[in-house]
């Protein structure tokens, strides 16, 4: 059977008054910054690989730019100036494939939505937008039989939605596990090693190109939480959407934790888990202690890892670059390619699969293990007073470590550190525990409870 026409690939003449080239598709890019521009270089450079790879040339017929005046720093003698245009709307109007790499939530959720009303397919990076609107534009996109792809919106170029949504369709996921944000991964990593501060490693992180426009997604944790839902909606076939995210960024980490955390043969990493079980599913993001041992310690500087746990396929890692305007434009480029084949065999890719919709647990549901360091008057029976409030609410003590501090100058009790790890344990049962402890009157201080994860 002969194969649909397709609009823009037809050999007819009447295709020449709207401008379009047979045997082309028509790309419209939403967005000039960081990923953008690569996006374009490649589209312009690889114009002959891509061709042949997506059965069609891939033209680059516009890019929508807040200010078209303004010079595009080593793109011009690559990208032609005259395909800037400050009018999205139009841009769209006129293209097959969109692609959006502009970030928040408007215009990008108006401009895919009309996108696909016209009928073209849409590669975004938005992870954002997709956490937050991701159910309506999906909708909107099978409606008109388009597809709205998405893999650069998770951990950039590493492909990790692909493999869960296609891949592992035929296994049962219990647990994906990742570092999920190159930024706050950059930063820990600066801290604990060159013992950089928060705000020097999160500017290194900007020029580097990791960050979002603004960087305070990244280090209070709203980035990987995006991504922590979109995960987490993938492999639980539900709607997780990022306000049903637990969510503790990087701010309260002290250089101080990280040394400490080093003390005790650990790292610390900011965490993105969505976890299935018998109750329901949750998804929370926040900065944990990862064993040295354990190969998410291994990850270093802007790199994602992600570990999936599936029934059948067992423990799964991917890896590589999470952030950066090349690995994240790979990740475009390879949706685009998949798009234009798509359109080109008049086939879609996999629509949004929520079927399974599972109740989203509380953050105060999770379970895990502890690591609370506090400051105690040392005298005898503290350890046992602590310890009778840690079991009178059920947290049962792993390991305890006692360090006794100066003695006090008036030659009274001194204070000692105490570390103690717990087994796992309910975060509303610790929250209660923690709140019991500080109110004991030998304890001077909380010093950071931090959860222990990886073990
Ligand atoms: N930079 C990275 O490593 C990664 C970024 N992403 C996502 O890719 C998207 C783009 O990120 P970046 O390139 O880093 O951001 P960016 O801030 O460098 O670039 C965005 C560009 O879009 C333009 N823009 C914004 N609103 C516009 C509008 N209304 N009309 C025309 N242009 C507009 C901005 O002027 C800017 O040049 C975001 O959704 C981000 O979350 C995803 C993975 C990695
Ligand atoms: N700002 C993000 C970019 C990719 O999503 C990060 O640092 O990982
Ligand atoms: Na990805």
């Amino acid at each position: 059977m002969p194969a649909a026409p397709v609009p823009g690939l037809t050999p007819d003449p009447s295709a020449a008054p709207t401008g379009r080239t047979p045997g082309t598709l028509r790309v419209a890019l939403l967005g000039c910054g960081v990923v953008g521009s690569q996006v374009a270089r490649a589209l312009v450079e690889h114009a002959d690989d891509l061709a042949a790879r997506a059965g069609a040339r891939l033209e680059l017929v516009g890019i929508a730019v807040r200010d078209a005046s303004r010079p595009r720093e080593g793109l011009g003698t690559v990208v032609p100036a005259d395909l800037l245009t400050e009018d999205a709307e139009r841009l769209v109007d006129a293209a097959d494939l969109v692609v959006e790499v502009m970030g928040g939530i408007e215009p990008a959720r108006g401009l895919i939505l009309r996108a696909v009303a016209g009928g073209a397919s849409v590669v975004t990076a938005n992870k954002a937008l997709l956490a937050a609107q991701g159910p309506e534009l999906f909708e909107a996109a099978d409606a008109a039989g388009v597809d709205l792809s998405f893999e650069a919106a998770v951990a950039g170029a590493i492909p990790i939605v692909r493999p869960v949504r296609e891949s592992l369709a035929g296994d049962h996921v219990r647990r994906v596990l990742g570092i999920v944000n190159g930024t706050t991964n950059y930063v820990l990593d600066q801290m604990a090693t060159h013992g950089l501060d928060l705000e020097e490693a999160v500017k290194e992180a900007q020029g580097l190109g990791y960050a979002e426009a603004d960087p305070t997604a990244d280090v209070e944790g709203f980035d990987a939480a995006a991504k922590a839902a979109i995960l987490a909606s993938l492999a639980f076939h539900t709607r997780v959407s990022i306000d049903q995210v637990a969510r503790e960024g990087i701010t309260g980490v002290t250089a101080d934790d990280v040394a400490a955390a080093a003390q005790t043969g650990h790292v610390v990493k900011l965490l993105a888990i969505a976890e299935q079980t018998a109750e329901g599913v949750s998804a929370r993001v926040h900065p944990a202690l990862v064993p040295a041992a354990h190969p998410l310690a291994a990850v270093r500087g802007a790199f994602n890892a992600v570990f999936v746990e599936a029934d059948g396929a067992g423990p799964l890692m991917f890896y590589g670059q999470g952030a950066g305007g090349r690995p994240t434009a790979s990740a475009v480029l390879g949706d685009l390619v998949s798009a234009a084949r798509d359109r080109l065999s008049g086939g879609k890719g996999p629509s949004e699969s929520a079927y399974a919709s599972l109740p989203v647990l509380p953050a105060d549901a999770a379970v895990t293990r502890y690591q609370v360091r506090l400051v105690v008057a040392d005298r005898p029976g503290v350890l046992a007073q602590v310890a009778g409030v840690l079991a009178d609410h059920g947290v049962s003590i792993d390991t305890v470590r006692q360090t006794a501090d100066e003695p006090a100058a008036d030659g009274g009790a001194g204070t000692a550190q105490l570390l103690i790890t717990t087994h796992a344990a309910r975060e509303a049962s610790l929250a209660a525990t923690v709140a019991a402890v500080r109110d004991l009157e030998p304890v001077r201080q909380i010093t950071s409870v931090l959860r222990v994860e990886g073990v």
